[in-house]
């Protein structure tokens, strides 16, 4: 097992964020884990990701416990896209995709150069790499936010090049987010393909289209608990999505692919849920 969470619970000020959550994943698998604004989605990310160390319970990573892994052990097992990510200074785009390689090395050798190269052109990015990255537009930034996190994993400048089972695990915080569909696509698609080399990748998504198409497992948090667990058969039907979600959906089967197709239920009476009073109130 890559990663084992077991009764993870943290509070943030005076505030339970998360309560008993427990989650499993394998090396090779890509773990979309979905709820909805505010269910403690970034908040379990982060505490996998190192970035709480105040929280009760057990994270083990790859056999190791997360607690008594070395900061710098933890950077070169995992890269991380988190939510925000404010960067002001007049960086070029070339040197945010360096810091991805600066865990390995301070000075970056001709390999290192190579993998930011590969992380470039597999984000598409590599045309833009002497643009100043502040003046990019949103979904230009996060490609390249997604070519740093490659160039940080990647051990050669070729994805297929390398066995990553049990060494590497990639977390991405809604990493889609302001991406054209293609670009949504193309990084989902990468996520598949490192985890087909044995990369376990945890990914926080808002879009049910995407999960479906991609997960291999799906966790569904609500109220800062788990939800339910499982395949996405499993987790993606409509009496979950109203618990979850407040919003009735539909469900059907996609006619061309294997996938689930989740639709919004608008015909007239349908929208009982919150979301729909709330929107009545404006
Ligand atoms: N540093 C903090 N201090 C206090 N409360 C926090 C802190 N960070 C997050 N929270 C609260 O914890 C809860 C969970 O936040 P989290 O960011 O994990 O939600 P999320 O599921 O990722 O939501 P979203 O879909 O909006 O990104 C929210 O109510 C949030 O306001």
């Amino acid at each position: 097992m890559m990663l084992r969470a077991k009764d993870i619970s943290l509070s943030l000020g005076k505030a339970q964020i998360l309560r008993g959550v427990s989650m499993d994943a394998n090396a090779g698998e890509l773990c979309v884990i979905m709820g909805a604004n505010g269910a403690g989605k970034s908040t379990l990310l982060k505490v996998i990701a190192g970035e709480y160390m105040h929280y009760q319970g057990s994270v083990n990573i790859a056999g190791n416990e997360l607690k008594t892994l070395p900061v710098d052990a933890q950077a070169r097992m995992r890269a991380v896209l988190s939510q925000q990510i404010t960067l002001n200074q007049p960086f070029s785009v070339m040197e945010v995709v360096n810091m991805g390689r600066y865990v390995y090395n301070t000075h970056l050798t001709a390999l290192d150069k190579e993998i930011v190269t590969y992380a470039l052109k597999t984000m598409q990015v590599y045309n833009l790499r002497e643009r100043t990255y502040p003046t990019l537009s949103g979904g230009q930034k996060q490609r390249v936010q997604m070519a740093r996190v490659l160039a940080q994993l990647l051990e050669a400048p070729d994805l297929r090049a390398t066995d990553y089972t049990g060494k590497k695990m990639l977390l991405l915080d809604e990493p889609v987010t302001g991406m054209d569909i293609l670009h949504q696509q193309l990084s989902l698609q990468l996520a598949t393909s490192l985890a087909a080399s044995g990369v376990l990748v945890v990914a926080v998504l808002h879009d049910f289209q995407l999960a479906a198409a991609y997960a291999n497992r799906m966790l569904l948090l609500k109220d800062g608990g788990v939800y339910a667990q499982g395949t996405v058969e499993e987790i993606l039907r409509p009496a979950h999505i109203k618990d979850c979600f407040g919003v009735e959906v539909a469900v059907l089967e996609h006619p061309q692919c294997h996938y689930p197709l989740v639709v919004t239920a608008a015909a007239d009476g349908l929208f009982k849920s919150p979301a729909e009073k709330a929107i009545n109130v404006l």
